[in-house]
């Protein structure tokens, strides 16, 4: 839809059917680090999620940090590495992460929706018993000896129970929540979960209707770099396998995969920084970027 062929009255008739559709319905939206880049995509992300909460449809925003933990991560002269998209997370850098995720990042996604007229309030994972976690056990095969190796990726945790008291409070007051990704063990000791996976877990426990999940990148691409519009779960798993879906993708496709199995309707994967991204998919019938099917 380009500005030109803008026609309001024929938007609004075709944007009918979704709103009832979507009406009083949760929709749970990861805003990647990525997706965030400059101030104004930030500001118009705030406006989209406003617009959302004030159609009568309840959005829970679940954001990343990446990019802004690097930046600060070299303000302090400490070096980021990660495993298969994850961050090796070491007791100083997971300092970092929270100080990043739950600080300046999380107030930074609230405040954007505030201004633009709709209240949210940021948590952390570790807020009001949201995210309880347990460390992230991974393993590599080695290519050489064809042995399970078992990899330590420090402070790294993933979902183990999701409390969603906190947040039905939040969206029964009109209020949206922002969630920053960390969670705490039954030990007390905090952990750095991977934005995507807390979306998910979330999306999950929540019911919602749908999980949007918001990058750099236009969706899925395949080995040609062509985007793939629909894919099967089976699809995903041999893109893994075969290499072409690598790094930061498979968390994401993981996470869409946990989702629909746990009941979640659609889960897809598009391009944050065009504009009214998140409108553009829940409204219109050109859907942009992949959705993952059973
Ligand atoms: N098949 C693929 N299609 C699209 N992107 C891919 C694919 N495989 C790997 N990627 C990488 O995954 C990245 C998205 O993950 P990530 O950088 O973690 O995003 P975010 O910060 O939004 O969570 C893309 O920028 C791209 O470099
Ligand atoms: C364990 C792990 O990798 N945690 C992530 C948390 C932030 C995140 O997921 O940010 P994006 O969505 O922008 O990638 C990290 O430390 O970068």
């Amino acid at each position: 839809m380009t500005d030109d062929a803008f026609d309001p009255m024929k938007t609004l008739a075709g944007a009918l059917p979704f709103l009832k559709r979507y009406d009083d319905q949760i929709i749970v939206v990861k805003y990647g680090g990525h997706a965030m880049g400059e101030e104004e995509t930030a500001l118009r992300f705030g406006r989209d999620i406003a617009l959302l909460e004030q159609v009568g449809v309840n959005p829970v925003v679940v954001h990343g940090g990446g990019p802004q933990i690097n930046a600060m991560l070299k303000r302090l002269g400490l070096q980021p590495s990660f495993v298969q998209g994850l961050r090796v997370t070491d007791a100083e850098m997971l300092d970092v992460v929270e100080m990043v995720l739950a600080g300046p990042v999380n107030k930074q996604v609230a405040q954007a929706i505030t201004r633009a007229g709709a209240l949210a309030v940021g948590i952390s994972g570790k807020d009001g018993g949201l995210v309880t976690a347990r460390k992230l056990l991974r393993s590599l095969r080695d290519p050489a000896t064809g042995q399970e190796q078992q990899l330590d990726l420090g402070f790294v945790g993933e979902p183990a129970e999701v409390d969603t008291r906190v947040l039905r409070l939040l969206i029964g007051a009109d209020i949206v929540p922002v969630v920053a990704p960390v969670g705490v063990g039954e030990d007390g000791q905090t952990y750095n979960i991977n934005a995507d996976t807390v979306a998910g877990a979330i999306a999950g426990a929540l019911g919602a209707e749908r999980l949007l999940m918001l990058t750099d990148v236009r969706g899925v691409l395949g080995p040609d770099g062509v985007l793939i519009p629909e894919m099967t779960v089976a699809e995903v798993e041999a893109g893994i396998a075969a290499g072409w879906i690598s790094g930061g993708m498979i968390p994401k496709v993981e996470t869409c995969i946990y989702a629909i199995e746990r009941g979640v309707k659609g889960a897809v994967i598009l391009d944050g920084r065009v504009p009214h991204a998140v409108l553009r998919e829940l409204f219109t019938d050109t859907g942009a970027g992949t959705l993952i099917k059973p």
